[in-house]
């Protein structure tokens, strides 16, 4: 049997990436993505969105829903302060041992901790088992009709705070109308549609930013 995407996308890394150097990793692999085989990572355009919210937030504990590849991990990681966590979840377990090697091949596996398994079952853990009090950032990637029972799930779970902010991919390509409708229509939140297009593509896609008002 062949190699899958996933492992190819690492080849690619271990091939044109240089060890411990991030942007390394992610050009290899928005390359790799754009120019021999696409792939659903947020990609080059939404990550320059996502690079500058992350830069406006400079959180200290930050939450990933759908690690995939790890290429998300590696932008958010790169950009937090010393201290700072990046907790990312994933549930296929061949996409999760891809992610984990793509990390360490940045050199970021020590503000990365990547967790096997459903974010409907992990996130009532985020407490107990990590010892978080609140997230400060938030990045939805997972099934998009996952973003609007997580969201509910985490504010149940006292996970977010004033301020907060949730970023969430693909609201429009897949698209994820149900959790647009929520955020935007919903007192608690103040919602902004940032435009832009689908990861390698000139389909139209964006990225949905909503700050928690507590
Ligand atoms: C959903 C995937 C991303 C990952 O999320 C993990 N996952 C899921 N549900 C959970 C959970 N409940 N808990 C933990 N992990 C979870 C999974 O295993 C994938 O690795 N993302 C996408 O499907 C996705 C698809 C497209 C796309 C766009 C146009 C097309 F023509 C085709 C595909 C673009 C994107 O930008 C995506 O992000
Ligand atoms: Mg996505």
């Amino acid at each position: 049997t062949g190699s899958s995407r996933p492992q190819r996308m690492l080849k690619a890394v271990q091939k044109n990436a240089t060890k411990g150097d991030p942007k390394s990793v992610i050009s290899a692999i928005d390359s790799y993505c754009r120019h021999k085989e696409w792939a659903m990572n947020v990609g080059d355009d939404k990550g320059l969105i996502l690079d500058s919210v992350l830069t406006e937030v400079n959180p200290s504990t930050a939450l990933e829903l759908g690690t995939y590849c790890g290429y998300s991990s590696v932008r958010i990681a790169r950009l937090l302060s010393p201290d700072s966590k990046l907790i990312t979840i994933e549930f296929n377990p061949a996409f999760a041992i891809i992610a984990r090697q793509i990390i360490a091949y940045a050199g970021l596996q020590d503000k990365v901790t990547l967790v096997e398994g459903a974010s409907g079952d992990l996130i009532p853990k985020m407490k107990e088992q990590f010892g978080i009090k609140s997230f400060d950032f938030v990045f939805l990637d997972h099934w998009k009709d996952r973003y609007v029972p997580d969201t509910k799930l985490l504010e149940d779970c006292g996970l977010l705070k004033k301020g907060t902010v949730l970023l969430a991919d693909n609201v429009i390509c897949p698209g994820a109308p149900e959790y647009l409708q929520y955020v935007r229509n919903n007192p608690r939140y103040e919602s902004r549609y940032y435009p832009s297009n689908l990861e390698y593509t000139k389909v139209e896609d964006g990225l949905e930013k909503s700050v928690f008002l507590g």
